[in-house]
């Protein structure tokens, strides 16, 4: 697939002298979904400013559809559309009027059947001639999407697009952004909700203090750092872990009927087999055994704590 932003070296020093940005490369392929996950504080907001012309970058060079985002801002920003983390738009305006507007701020001409798409494909045609002020949060949400797509950008840029909003909301985000995705258009987005990235994204980012940390295929990334979790149900309740189990770090529910532990499948030996050996040595019976997979959120925790101990 080819690319559709190239950044190289990216620096961010504010005027304090504060680092926002450490030398970050990256390439976004054209057509994917990509996570750009940190903690507060990481530099997703300062990066995507940079890329979108709002902030300047102390060194290093992005590109955007082939055009540089200094020497080329005109082209490169045409390319983009940017949803900002917070909502502004004029209260008064009616929904179809702002989307027009936005639409005419990048010089081009009133097309309605594209804006008709927009809205429809967005579920606001039923409230287009509603002033932003009669929406509600969510409705609002849609329309800085709407406003953000009216140019027909390449790139769409979503920054914490479902930062406080309730569970309800965030999975109609997530599956709105899907179909965005069929549109042919790029999105990256950035979060802090590691079970957002996990949920839409087909790579991730991990950024943190300014450097990414690494990018992966969700997939391979789920996979290269995955640990499992080998949940064991017991026949009969135990009170304590016994110290036989030491060696394992095995620890038991609060009701004494399920024994976990963590292990790595990427490990030579996972201990698996030696702990079922060892509780068939002690007479310890179990019903079921069951694993589940580590979620980005242990991932991400683990990779920072690797980070801090280097
Ligand atoms: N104008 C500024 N002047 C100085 N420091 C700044 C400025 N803007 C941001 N920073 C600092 O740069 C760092 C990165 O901020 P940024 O907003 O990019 O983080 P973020 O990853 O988007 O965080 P969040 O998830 O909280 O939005 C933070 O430590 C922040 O305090």
């Amino acid at each position: 697939m080819a690319s559709i932003i190239e950044i190289k070296g990216l620096t961010k020093r504010y005027a304090s002298g504060f680092e926002a940005l450490k030398g970050v490369d990256l390439s976004i392929e054209e057509g994917e979904i990509f996570a750009l996950l940190g903690p507060n504080g990481a530099g997703k907001t300062t990066m995507i400013s940079i890329i979108c012309g709002i902030a300047r970058a102390s060194g290093g060079s992005v590109t955007v559809a082939g055009h540089d985002i200094v020497r080329d801002y005109r082209g490169a920003r045409t390319a983009i559309g940017l949803v900002p983390q917070e909502l502004h738009t004029d209260q008064f305006e009616q929904v179809i009027d702002t989307v027009r507007l936005s639409r005419g701020l990048f010089g081009l001409p009133r097309n309605d059947a594209y804006v008709e798409k927009i809205l429809r494909d967005l579920s606001l045609w039923d409230k287009r001639n509603n002033r932003i002020i009669e929406l509600s949060g969510g409705m609002k949400r849609r329309v800085m999407i709407a406003k953000a797509l009216s140019h027909e950008p390449r790139v769409l840029f979503l920054d914490e697009p479902t930062a406080g909003v309730d569970v309800e909301l965030r999975r109609d985000m997530w599956k709105l952004i899907g179909e965005l995705r069929q549109t042919g258009v790029t999105i990256i987005l950035t979060t802090h909700y590691i079970e957002e990235a996990e949920e839409m994204a087909d790579r991730v980012g991990v950024i943190n203090r300014g450097e990414l940390m690494l990018v992966e295929e969700k997939t391979a990334l789920m996979k290269k750092l995955g640990k499992k979790t080998l949940s064991v149900v017991l026949a009969d309740p135990m009170e304590s872990v016994p110290a036989e189990l030491a060696e394992w770090n095995v620890t038991l529910n609060a009701d004494g009927h399920e024994i976990e532990y963590i292990f790595d499948t990427q490990a030579e030996r996972t201990g698996v087999s030696s702990l079922l050996r060892k509780l068939g040595d002690l007479g310890i019976g179990y019903k079921d055994l069951n694993t589940k997979q580590s979620s980005l959120e242990d991932i991400f925790v683990s990779l920072v704590h690797q980070e801090k101990a280097a």
